[in-house]
């Protein structure tokens, strides 16, 4: 959802998760002259058409290959990955910040955790009219073309991706920030292998040898 915080959120929990890396989504958007515009003149920009989603992906995908190399090729504020990653011990993060994610099949079997933070209309439209993108909103933007295609995309969303989590808004920046972080860790935690220590290695001999 447009506004919602995407960007505030992830630029204040990537520094505190090592190894972790973001793809933006908003620098995806096709050149201005290939976005389709609609009877009223307006630019289609909420849709997926608007984005090369294929050059995203290409990105995301590179990632998942070698996580390591691609660390400064994703995003120049990427974490750098701890000297005792010798033996690519670490668990690598890819934070995929964007407004149309869930929508968009390809990237359906990627994530292993989904967040969706939602805003009121009213905050929604107050936020983004404090916002000048490029090229900037047109009078009646919001209600035209941008409100609408959010309905669109969140009930075609809603039949297809699963799992997601979603946050308020409207609640503090570090509100947000620690219930996200804390999910994180929860995450974290169950890939964690724990080694046996040598007494269960033991047991687990003298059971065999039974
Ligand atoms: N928790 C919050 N409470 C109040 N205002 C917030 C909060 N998080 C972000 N904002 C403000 O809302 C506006 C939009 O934030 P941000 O750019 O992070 O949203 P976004 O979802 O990435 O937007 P978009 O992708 O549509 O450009 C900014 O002015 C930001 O300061
Ligand atoms: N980044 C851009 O090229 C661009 C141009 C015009 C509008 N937008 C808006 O960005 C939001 C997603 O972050 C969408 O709601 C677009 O309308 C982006």
């Amino acid at each position: 959802m447009t506004n919602s915080g995407k960007t505030t959120l992830t630029c204040r929990l990537q520094p505190l998760l090592p190894c972790c890396s973001v793809i933006s989504q908003d620098s995806f958007f096709k050149p201005e002259s290939e976005v389709a515009v609609d009877e009223n003149g307006f630019k289609q920009y909420d849709v997926l058409d608007a984005l090369d989603m294929e050059a995203m992906m290409r990105r995301v995908y590179s990632w998942l290959k070698n996580p390591k190399r691609s660390q400064t090729s994703v995003q120049e504020y990427a974490t750098a990955i701890p000297s005792d990653d010798q033996d690519g011990a670490h668990v690598h993060i890819l934070i995929v910040e964007g407004f149309l994610l869930y929508n968009y099949k390809p990237l359906e079997e990627v994530f292993n955790r989904r967040y969706f933070l939602t805003v009121p209309y009213e905050e929604c439209k107050r936020r983004r009219s404090t916002r000048i993108y490029e090229p900037p909103d047109p009078s009646g933007y919001f209600d035209g073309h941008v409100w609408p295609m959010y309905l669109k995309n969140r009930s075609e969303m809603q039949e297809v991706a699963q799992n997601i989590v979603y946050l308020d808004g409207t609640k503090s920046e570090e509100g947000i920030l620690s219930q996200v972080y804390d999910d994180i860790k929860r995450e974290l935690e169950k890939l964690k292998v724990i080694p046996e220590s040598p007494t269960s290695h033991h047991r687990l001999l003298q059971l065999r040898k039974q």
